[in-house]
Formats: structure tokens, sequence, C-alpha cells
């Protein structure tokens, strides 16, 4: 499945935890770097028996992505490749602009099973530009935990680097809003 950001299992626990049919929302509080987050963690449903994979609503408004597929099963790293697809055009189409992505290949401890190579995952992330890790839930989650903060890191320097382009270039239309006006009459007066 395709999980927004997730606690890990084994984890640290969840505050509190909403599920449907559909989807999980978890909501996380936790420090990073010093800093207070509550994070909103949207993981949907198991999509593995379906090629085409539905985002839903999340796609709007997730500042990050984790996509996993299984490195034994194929089918779901194609779902993997559709949602990277999905996710650029509806950010593109909602000019939301890209967010940070990663990429994880589960199930490492089976890769004496594997269908897809380590280096397919990687180039699919490349291609997207994403970040890319294979792993395995069941050894452990320590990796994981470390992909999420890695992740979380990431999407806070993307808000932080487009809240200091829009202040830049919302104090700029302003300085020329400024000049515009008062400049002017400076000229004619
Ligand atoms: N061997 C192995 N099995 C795993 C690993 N991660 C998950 N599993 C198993 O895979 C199955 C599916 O795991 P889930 O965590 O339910 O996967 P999911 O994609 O969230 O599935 P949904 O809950 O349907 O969304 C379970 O039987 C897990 O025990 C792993 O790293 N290695």
């Amino acid at each position: 499945s395709t999980p927004i950001s997730r606690v890990p299992k084994g984890g640290e626990g969840r505050a509190t935890h909403t599920h449907t049919h559909a989807h999980s929302l978890y909501h996380k509080r936790l420090s990073i770097d010093g800093r207070q987050l509550n994070l909103e963690v949207f993981d949907p449903c198991s999509q593995s028996s379906e090629t085409r994979c539905i985002l839903e609503e999340p796609v709007d408004w997730a500042d990050g992505f984790v996509v996993v597929y299984n490195i034994n099963d194929r089918t779901s790293f194609i779902n993997a490749k559709n949602i990277l697809l999905q996710i650029r055009e509806a950010r593109m189409d909602n000019c939301k602009g890209s967010v940070p992505v990663c990429l994880v290949g589960n199930k490492q401890d089976l890769c004496y099973a594997r269908g897809v190579r380590e280096e397919e995952g990687r180039c699919l992330a490349q291609e997207n530009r994403c970040s890319f890790q294979e792993v395995s839930a069941a050894e452990g989650y320590q990796d994981i935990a470390n992909l999420f903060t890695q992740l979380i890191r990431q999407v806070m320097e993307h808000l932080k680097y487009r809240a200091d382009r829009r202040r830049y270039s919302g104090s700029k239309s302003m300085a020329k809003l400024i000049n515009n006006v008062f400049g002017k009459r400076r000229k004619s007066v």
C-alpha cells in the first residue's frame, strides 16, 4: 500500500487512529531536531490487486509521500509507478508544486524470491526525482523510522523554501507596486 506517511509497526504508539474500510488516518505527535510536530498520516488500503490505483484526496493536501511496493511482487511495483505518476500529474494540475517523495521497496528479507531488481527501484526513483530505499519491515523498524525522519526533514525544508520564496516574491511585488504608485507621482511632481 502507499502511506502518505506511516508510524512503523512496533514503533511508538499512535495518539489517535481512525479506521474505515478505505484507509486509516493516524495522528502522531513527535519531535524532530527540537521541533514539535503534529503529523497527519494517511494510509490507504491495500491496492495490490488493482493496476489502477486511487490516491484519494491526500494528493491535494499531503506535504510528503511514502510510496511502498513489495520487492517480490511485480504488480505492486507497477502500482507504485502509477502512483508516482499520479502524484506528479495531480500536483501539476492543481498547481500545488512538487513535494518530497520516498519510494520504498519492502520485504528485503525475501530477496531470494525477488521480482523487482534493486536497480529498477533506484531508476524509477531517479526518474521521479525522489529518494529510494529497500527495507524489511519484518526485520526491524529502525530503518523505516529513519526513513520517515529523513522524509519529514525534507518536508520541513521544502515548506520553509516555499514560504521564503512566497515572502520574497511577495515583497518584490509589493516594492514594484509602491514604486509604480509613488515612483511615478514623484516624477510628475
Ligand atoms: N517477510 C516479510 N513480510 C512482511 C514484511 N512487511 C510486511 N510483511 C507481511 O506482509 C503482509 C501484509 O502486510 P501489511 O502491513 O498488512 O501490508 P499493507 O500493504 O499495509 O497491507 P494493507 O493493510 O492491506 O494495506 C503481512 O502478512 C505482513 O506480515 C517484510 O518486510 N517481510
